[in-house]
């Protein structure tokens, strides 16, 4: 039986350019735009929606979870339940390679995007994810569309080396869904001139940071967050410009006192927006567009922490 939002108009049977199919979505390898293609021959396609559970949700069936009020850290967010179950399954269903880019290919090397390689523009179905990205509240000054996604794969025990995503290759926040499997990760701000990351056991959590109780090393103030599936991480401000983040090394994540094992993998949607011009952030710190031009014009360069994935 289709779901009831797929309905007949009222007065009986009306012509439509909109087609609604079942059994395709990306979980079944063929994607909506496909189905455009192929019925476009014949005639006007104004829009491809899915009829039934084989895939993400049309654009209009689950509404853009609430954002929190109050950011777990500066310009932090999570939004639990940001895709269903049944989303969840078909987006991580793509994960068949460890790392992958659309929209601009990224390279570790350099931590930039190679701007000569437009991989094309981001597959249809993500426009559901894409949507409520777009409608988040409160990123007003900050929002740009989305045109980059990096999808990876974490076997337990795998993480991510501690980095800020570099400023002149992304521009204003950035969004990181997590499917199947859940994990830690960790957030760390440096104090001007301690260049080193201080090794810190994963103790605080969510609620922790919460309550404005953050854990200080020497040199570094640290806020862990804990991330589970179908979460999605909203990074602006300065806890995008001047926060490390990282994911430990761990198959097992300490969670109000409780053992967590990490899933078999955790997929990690990561979406954001090429930037296209220099970045001119108020943390000139962290800036490698600010560190470039005062070296260009004989300045001083500032302290710039190198950040590399581990991959
Ligand atoms: O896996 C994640 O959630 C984060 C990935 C990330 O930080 C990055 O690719 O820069
Ligand atoms: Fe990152």
């Amino acid at each position: 039986m289709l779901p009831t939002r797929f309905v007949r108009p009222a007065g009986g049977a009306a012509e439509s350019a909109n087609l609604y199919v079942a059994n395709c979505g990306p979980a079944v390898g063929l994607s909506l735009s496909d189905v455009a293609a192929a019925f476009g021959a014949f005639g006007e396609v104004a829009g491809v929606h899915l009829a039934d559970g084989s895939g993400p949700a049309s654009s209009s069936a689950s509404p853009t979870p609430a954002l929190r009020k109050r950011p777990w850290g500066p310009g932090v967010y999570l939004v639990k339940d940001f895709v269903t179950a049944e989303e969840e399954k078909a987006l991580e269903a793509l994960a068949k390679r460890r790392v992958q880019h659309y929209g601009h290919a990224f390279l570790y090397e350099t931590r930039n995007v190679d701007t000569k390689q437009f991989l094309g523009e981001l597959p249809s179905f993500l426009s559901n994810v894409l949507e409520k990205i777009a409608s988040f509240p409160g990123l007003d000054d900050e929002r740009q569309a989305i045109d980059q996604l990096t999808v990876n794969e974490y076997s337990p025990g795998v993480g991510l080396s501690p980095h800020i995503d570099t400023h002149s290759a992304f521009d204003g926040p950035i969004f990181s869904l997590s499917l199947a499997g859940s994990c830690i990760m960790e957030f760390r701000k440096y104090s001007q001139g301690s260049r080193q990351p201080q090794p810190a056991a994963i103790t605080n959590t969510e609620e922790e940071n919460q309550s404005e109780n953050p854990a200080h090393s020497s040199g570094s103030i640290r806020k862990a967050i804990f991330l589970p599936p179908r979460s999605m991480l909203v990074m602006s401000g300065e806890g995008r410009y001047a926060w490390h983040h990282y994911i430990p090394h761990h198959k097992v994540d300490i969670v109000r006192g409780n053992a967590v094992r990490r899933g078999r993998r955790r997929v990690s949607f990561t979406f954001r927006k090429v930037r296209s011009g220099p970045c001119r952030c108020e943390h000139s710190q962290f800036c490698d567009s600010q560190r470039d031009s005062a070296r260009s014009s004989g300045g001083i360069e500032e302290d710039i922490r190198s950040h590399g994935m581990a991959s």
